[in-house]
């Protein structure tokens, strides 16, 4: 278990994270979004250990993150991992595997299982002489090679090509399947809906909104009905050679109808527009968390 009380970080006088607190239960797979500078980095950096709080608390299992029991039960991903570039993948795993003292045996048995599982074929490549995704993977089997139980993973798909990318969420999932607790942090929306059981929304050091998908979607997210008439009516947009009106509710439809009726003219067509991520994440970020001062931007599927 994962927990993050009141966490607060500055570089400086600089304050990167404010009041930040949310938990993660074992087995979990939790995802942190946000705009660039939201941070994010600074957030998951603390939990695995490698920065400490200006003030609050970062726990895992009732230890401090930053203890050394803990670090040993973990595994981080930076968002970009300098790897020594004339190793093979091997060398550079065992190398890594030595750090943890884990026996060579064991450690072998694991960088084959991480490579067998990332579909990595090329331990006797120089590092130097892999492509950036074939790299992401060699970084994230060095993530497993102590065996943790929690993944801490900094955009963990970030600028790999999409099939490399989808490679790796799933491999999230995977990590999560055999019961690790997995926190990571991502700008592309797709891939948290995809993955995430809960997530927290980061925007300029603060969480925003957290909670399963699910839940933040029926508490900003609106419907939408596209109303679409023969005639103009106030408020519609010409489109196509009819007219587009968005309103929120069916009385508001309703309404429509009415007005076109009234202008000689009658509903064309209706279209339901579910909230999308992306809108939601904007309308939260925007709003700074507070649902009544939502945009009311329409956002289109
Ligand atoms: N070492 C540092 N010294 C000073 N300021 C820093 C340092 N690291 C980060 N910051 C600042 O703290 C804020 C949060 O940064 P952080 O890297 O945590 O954000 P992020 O959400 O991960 O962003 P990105 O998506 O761009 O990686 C930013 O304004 C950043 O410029």
């Amino acid at each position: 278990m994962i927990d993050v009380r009141n966490l607060r970080k500055e570089y400086g006088g600089f304050v990167a994270v404010e009041d930040s607190t949310f938990s993660v239960a074992d087995g979990e797979v939790f995802g942190i979004i946000g705009p660039n500078g939201a941070g994010k980095t600074t957030t998951l950096k603390t939990l695995a250990g490698l920065l400490e709080p200006t003030a609050g608390s970062v726990e895992i299992d009732g230890r401090a993150a930053d203890s050394r029991e803990t670090r040993r039960l973990l595994g981080f991903l930076p968002e970009e991992s300098p790897l020594y570039e004339e190793m093979t993948a091997l060398s550079y795993l065992r190398f890594f595997a030595d750090l943890y003292d884990v026996p060579r045996d064991v450690a072998d048995e694991r960088i084959a299982d991480a490579l067998e599982q990332l579909e990595l074929d090329h331990r006797d490549r120089a590092i130097g002489d892999m492509s950036k995704g074939m790299k992401r993977k060699v970084a994230i089997a060095r993530s497993l090679v102590n065996d943790p139980d929690v993944l801490v993973y900094d955009e963990p798909a970030s600028g790999l090509d999409p099939l490399t990318t989808n490679y790796v969420i799933e491999f999230t999932k995977e990590l999560a399947a055999e019961g690790r607790t997995v926190v990571f942090s991502a700008h592309n929306l797709y891939h948290v809906e995809e993955v995430c059981d809960r997530v927290a929304i980061m925007n300029e050091g603060r969480i925003v909104a957290q909670g399963p998908l699910e839940e933040l979607r029926d508490q900003y997210g609106r419907t939408e009905y596209h109303v679409f008439t023969t005639v103009e009516v106030p408020g519609a947009v010409a489109e196509d050679g009819r007219y587009r009106q968005i309103v929120e509710t069916m009385d508001g439809v309703e309404r429509v109808r009415e007005a076109a009726r009234e202008n000689g003219g009658k509903l064309d067509d209706l279209r339901t527009v579910e909230p999308t991520l992306e809108g939601l994440f904007l309308d939260i970020a925007e709003s700074g968390g507070r649902d009544e001062e939502r945009s009311a931007d329409p956002t289109e599927v």
